[in-house]
């Protein structure tokens, strides 16, 4: 063999690139995942853009979903985190706009468009989900109950130790609208009876259990022993988290932006019992809902007008 005295020298390696986030496409087309290359996860369907799964690096979940949740569409899903929109709540002949809507609007109700990932420039830690919805996404019958020229833009960020959801609704016709739109965010809990609520302390809240009631806040943790349907109403202090505890470990902390109420719903054993898509029947003890949202009053959106609402959940 011949030696070579000037061998070529070898190519500079190109450093590799760290690994990427997985995102995958069901193969019905039914579901997008996301994972980050150290563990974390999570599932959306189409179907509402219903956030079904909340994975940690360990794989443990941190979201409810109910045993017999309907997935197929023929009902908005029990768990996850359904979208609230337009309206909150059953319809009510007070707001005429809304009132031939279903209970918590039609978003939930409605396949979205998936529309792409992205990770924020230079990471490989966090992946964004966008999911979009427009009047003319929506069915011919269900624009005839809300006539209006909108479009939603639903982004899913999942981070490390975060889950961020952000909503854009923006008014693109002529005629102004009004809305409410909310986080139905269904957590998994260990044990309700050792959960308590911070952060809500000193507000005032409207208890929607046994009629409609206005309440003044109380200075202890929220602590959960029967049904409970309260919309407490927040200061715009952003950096002040409500904090989900679970025997005595704080297990979610959660931060609002622009969303100014919080709903804490549970609805204990007679109400789950009626609900054909809640289970196990003792679900309830594992579950609580705490829902950002804006959802007192309504927020008017002339002609071009936009409104952005965000929570992120972080993980202590
Ligand atoms: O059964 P739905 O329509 O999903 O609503 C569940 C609950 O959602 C909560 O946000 C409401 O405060 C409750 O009043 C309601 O019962």
């Amino acid at each position: 063999m011949v030696d070579r005295p000037n061998k070529p020298t070898a190519l500079v390696k190109t450093p590799g690139l760290p690994p990427q986030p997985q995102v995958t496409i069901s193969q019905d087309n039914t579901r997008v995942t996301a994972s980050l290359h150290t563990g974390e996860s999570i599932e959306v369907l189409l179907y509402g853009a219903t956030v079904l799964s909340w994975k940690d690096c360990a794989g443990d979940e941190k979201l409810w979903l109910s045993e017999t949740a309907k997935l197929d569409g023929s009902k908005p899903v029990r768990g996850g985190i359904p979208i609230v929109f337009p309206l909150f709540g059953p319809p009510n002949a007070s707001h005429a706009a809304t009132s031939s809507l279903p209970q918590h609007g039609f978003a939930r109700n409605v396949r979205w468009e998936f529309l792409g990932k992205s990770t924020s420039e230079g990471s490989s830690s966090n992946v964004k989900l966008d999911f979009g919805l427009s009047s003319e996404g929506i069915d011919e019958a269900t624009r005839s109950l809300w006539p209006y020229s909108f479009g939603l833009l639903y982004s899913v960020t999942l981070d490390r130790e975060s889950l961020n959801t952000t909503l854009v609704i923006t008014n693109d016709g002529n005629e102004p609208f009004e809305i409410q739109t909310l986080f139905h965010t269904y957590f998994r809990v260990q044990d309700i009876a050792s959960v308590q609520v911070g952060g809500l302390e000193d507000a005032s809240y409207t208890d929607r259990v046994g009629g409609t009631k206005t309440e003044a806040g109380t200075s202890s943790p929220l602590t959960i022993a029967g049904e409970t349907d309260r919309v407490y109403q927040l200061t715009k202090d952003s950096k002040k988290a409500i904090v989900i505890s679970d025997g005595g470990e704080p297990r979610f902390n959660i931060f609002r932006d622009n969303l100014d109420q919080a709903v804490v719903w549970n609805p204990w054993d007679a109400k789950s019992a009626a609900m054909a898509d809640f289970s196990p029947k003792d679900g309830f003890k594992r579950m609580i809902c705490v829902e950002a949202g804006s959802v007192q009053g309504w927020q008017k959106l002339d002609k071009g007008d936009a409104f952005e609402g965000a929570q992120t959940i972080f993980l202590p």
